[in-house]
């Protein structure tokens, strides 16, 4: 089962967020600069709030990783925010004079909570009387710590396996990138030059039109990612129990996002609406060993990896703090009002492709270091090749 085991901790508006990597082997190579790397690309995608222009985030390694690479040891990460010197009275971990809190100007109770974002059921739940110690955990500035773990996590899978992984934007509100045109690594650069990380010109255009017409429409949007793991060796996961299931762990990973309301794997819900001879992938012998003729299932049958390109898609329900506000219920007066808003992204369906990648790399890092083990990276290099070696179908 699960050997790799990570957790993050850090409010949004705090000093900084945390992540612990447990269970990766040694040799690993981790670097200030890699991480850099894709949290830099977490920060792109027009639509993005006025947050993401002035923020900084800035990496610091406290444990698990020397001279570049990984120790064995649990990695910790931490990921400043710079935004903390204007927080640093309204997130103090020690009590606060309410003088000083005042002085602020950020102190106002949040007793309006935004129809969609965690406020309401979270007050309910924790016993707050406003929002702000619900929303500062809920939100998605969270995904900065997954992302630098993700960066941990495919140099990994890349090194062992050499598996890589690569995200792209399929539709955004009501633009849609042509259906079937799957990105390879060597796409990336231009993806991540791409205002909305689509590769399709046309539909990144129609995509920007969407985002500046809600702009102006005071309004947001929501939209699907495609994620794809090229070089996944066959039978990752398994299908003996639920939990094992390869599918399953990366339907949760994706699900565990913040504003990520479907996930499909392959073709998804359109295999229900086609008979069985045009959903599956059919076997034939090549002079390079079994290959499938499609790749609908998204390189998964039974929990177990295929061997095929993995893929995956998650669907991301339109931002909460929407600036035409909704109605809500100011629950210190029990009086019909309009939802909170300061500032907010209006779209951050890029930003979460980023994210999604990161999820997918803990999933595939996991399932890897189960199946094939090893303390160091030469020893799980040489575990996948053997495996693969000795494949009695092939
Ligand atoms: C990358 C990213 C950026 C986000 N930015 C915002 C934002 O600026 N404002 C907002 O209200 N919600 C934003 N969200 C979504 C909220 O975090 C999300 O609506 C909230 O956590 C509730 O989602 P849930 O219903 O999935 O739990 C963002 C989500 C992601 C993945
Ligand atoms: C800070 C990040 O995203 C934030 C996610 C977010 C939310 O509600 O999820 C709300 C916004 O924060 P604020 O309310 O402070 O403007 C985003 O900027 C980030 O991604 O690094």
């Amino acid at each position: 089962m699960s050997r790799l085991r990570w957790l993050t901790a850090g409010e949004s508006h705090g000093p900084a967020l945390v992540a612990t990597l447990e269970g990766l082997p040694a040799g690993v190579p981790v670097t200030t600069e890699l991480v850099a790397d894709h949290l830099a690309r977490r920060r792109l995608g027009y639509g993005r709030g006025a947050r993401m222009k002035f923020e900084q985030d800035e990496i610091t390694f406290l444990g698990g990783v020397r001279h570049g690479l990984s120790l064995g040891s649990p990695i910790a990460v931490m990921v400043g925010n710079t935004e903390w010197p204007k927080w640093e009275k309204v997130m103090s971990a020690d009590p606060v004079d309410p003088s000083e809190l005042k002085e602020t100007g950020r102190n106002a109770p949040l007793t309006r909570p935004r129809p969609g974002h965690a406020d309401l059921a979270g007050m309910q739940k924790y016993g707050f009387d406003e929002a702000r110690p619900i929303l500062e955990r809920a939100s998605a500035r969270e995904t900065a710590a997954r992302v630098a773990l993700g960066a941990i996590a495919r140099s990994f899978l890349k090194e062992t396996a050499g598996i890589e992984i690569v995200s792209h934007v399929v539709e955004l509100a009501a633009a849609k990138a042509p259906y079937g045109v799957y990105p390879t690594p060597a796409d990336v650069e231009k993806l991540d030059a791409d205002p909305v990380r689509c590769l399709d010109a046309d539909a990144s255009k129609a995509m920007v039109a969407e985002i500046d017409q809600a702009h102006k429409d005071g309004d947001t949007l929501g939209g699907v990612v495609e994620v794809l793991a090229y070089g996944v060796p066959v039978g990752l996961g398994s299908h003996v129990h639920w939990d094992r299931r390869l599918d399953a762990r990366l339907a949760a990973a994706l699900m565990g996002i913040q504003a990520i309301k479907g996930v499909e794997v392959g073709d998804g819900f359109e295999l229900a609406r086609v008979p069985g001879s045009k959903a599956h992938d059919e076997i034939v012998k090549t002079e390079d060993g079994l290959k499938r003729t499609s790749g609908r299932s998204g390189g998964t049958e039974g929990g177990l990896t295929t061997g095929e390109l993995l893929r995956v898609r998650a669907a991301m329900k339109p931002i909460a703090t929407v600036p035409r506000a909704l109605a809500t219920v100011d629950v210190a007066t029990g009086e019909a009002t309009q939802a909170h808003h300061q500032r907010s992204d209006v779209c951050a369906v890029p930003a979460a492709g980023i994210v999604a990648e990161a999820m997918v790399a803990l999933v595939l890092a996991d399932a890897v270091v189960e199946k094939f083990g090893g303390d160091s990276v030469p020893e799980t290099r040489r575990n996948v090749r053997s495996y693969l070696e000795n494949l009695r179908i092939r």
